[in-house]
């Protein structure tokens, strides 16, 4: 009798992460990603946001629930103008258009801080996927471009200046460029104020007075980014490549807008990939880890990743908002119980940001440094 031996295919994979402490791993589900259910990535309505506490405290309810389960929604009724986006949204591909040379007069590598532009295929943000396809072009929080409070970086207090991270080159190294840093900075203008409105649902949501965060973000983490994914080639689609790789967001909420292509996915509880597809008039909004952390892990802060396989490129761009980068803080009073004491010390926001960007940056050389080296091992 001959016997036979059947090898199963792995169900599922695992996935390193990175966090500002170093690698964690997931397991991941081998199946196709599927659409998300409005359950899992549900629309909030903020219609309500500047008619009164009792419609905050509704919209903090939808929220709450929202925060707690896939910590992904999408927000309608935002406020912020489309005609303000569009014009964003084209500077963006006039930016990205250019040739390689204009761009490297604002290359990350100028930058003390992370903010400027990042090549295509020049960033790895999850080591167990390929490198990313994205170009981007970031740049970071500068007093004097506050809409609310604009005044320059010397009248700041003198323990909030060293904190600051926006840099005036990216500005100067796309001054060529017709109203580029206006429609830029309109765009995050009106992100930034839209996040201090919603950041007042989210201490509602965490039974805090809703203006608890507010002496917390005057001068706050706020970093604007336009991502520009090429469409991916026949060899990196036959290779898996990733738009973007999985990641987490590092700090409170994001503000993402995604223009109509699709190709966002969202790590379920479950290890299964889903579709946060573009819904029109929407921002995506994600949790962040410094959100996580501060709510004892109330709220969840979601793997999440960009995968573009469609004909054309894909845009999307994002807004990262977090506490006053010198604020030190650890979990929120209300978050903890006896039967739930906080898991996290006290940190500074700036801090926690930069020692993953630091982690990463320097992972990232190294992948890429061997990367070369096997490229020219092959070329031999
Ligand atoms: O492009 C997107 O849709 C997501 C971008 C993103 O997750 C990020 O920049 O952190
Ligand atoms: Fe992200």
């Amino acid at each position: 009798m001959s016997s036979t031996t059947v090898i199963e295919a792995p169900t599922s994979h695992k996935l390193e992460l990175h966090t500002a402490y170093g690698p964690v791993y997931r397991e991941v589900l081998n199946t196709e990603p599927r659409d998300a259910t409005e359950e899992e990535v549900p629309i909030i309505d903020l219609a309500g946001l500047s008619s009164g506490l009792e419609s905050r405290k509704e919209i903090a309810k939808a929220l709450c629930n929202a925060g707690t389960n896939m910590g992904f929604f999408y927000i309608k009724n935002h406020g912020i103008d489309e005609e303000v986006i569009a014009k964003a949204k084209s500077q963006l591909l006039t930016f990205f258009q250019q040739n390689t040379e204009a761009k490297e007069q604002v290359s990350q590598d100028k930058s003390t801080y992370y903010n400027g532009w990042k090549a295509p295929r020049s960033t790895n943000i999850s080591r167990t996927e390929s490198v990313d396809v994205k170009e981007s072009f970031s740049w970071r929080y500068q007093p004097e471009n506050d809409p609310d409070h604009p005044q320059p970086l010397s009248s700041l207090p003198a323990e909030v200046q060293p904190w600051i991270r926006g840099e005036e080159f990216v500005w100067q190294g796309t001054s060529h460029l017709p109203d580029f840093k206006s429609d830029v900075l309109n765009y995050w203008k009106s992100c930034l104020q839209l996040a201090r409105q919603l950041v007042k649902v989210f201490a509602l949501s965490l039974d805090l007075p809703e203006d608890y965060f507010d002496t917390r973000t005057t001068f706050p983490g706020a970093d604007g980014v336009m991502n520009y994914y090429p469409i991916t080639t026949a060899e990196e689609t036959a290779s898996n490549a990733v738009g973007l790789g999985s990641h987490t967001d590092l700090q409170l909420f994001t503000l993402l807008w995604q223009d109509e292509v699709g190709g966002l996915q969202v790590l379920t509880k479950e290890g299964q990939w889903i579709k946060a597809t573009p819904k029109p008039g929407t921002f995506v909004v994600n949790i962040g880890d410094f959100m996580m952390r501060l709510s004892n892990d109330f709220f969840k802060s979601t793997v999440h990743r960009v995968y573009n396989r469609a004909k054309v490129e894909r845009t999307s761009m994002p807004f990262f908002f977090g506490l006053n980068f010198n604020c030190v803080e650890g979990v929120i009073p209300t978050c903890t119980s006896e039967d739930n004491p906080p898991k996290y010390g006290p940190i500074s926001c700036g801090d926690w940001c930069q020692l993953r960007f630091k982690l990463e940056a320097e992972r990232m050389a190294k992948k890429l440094a061997e990367l070369d080296a096997t490229t020219k091992l092959i070329a031999k």
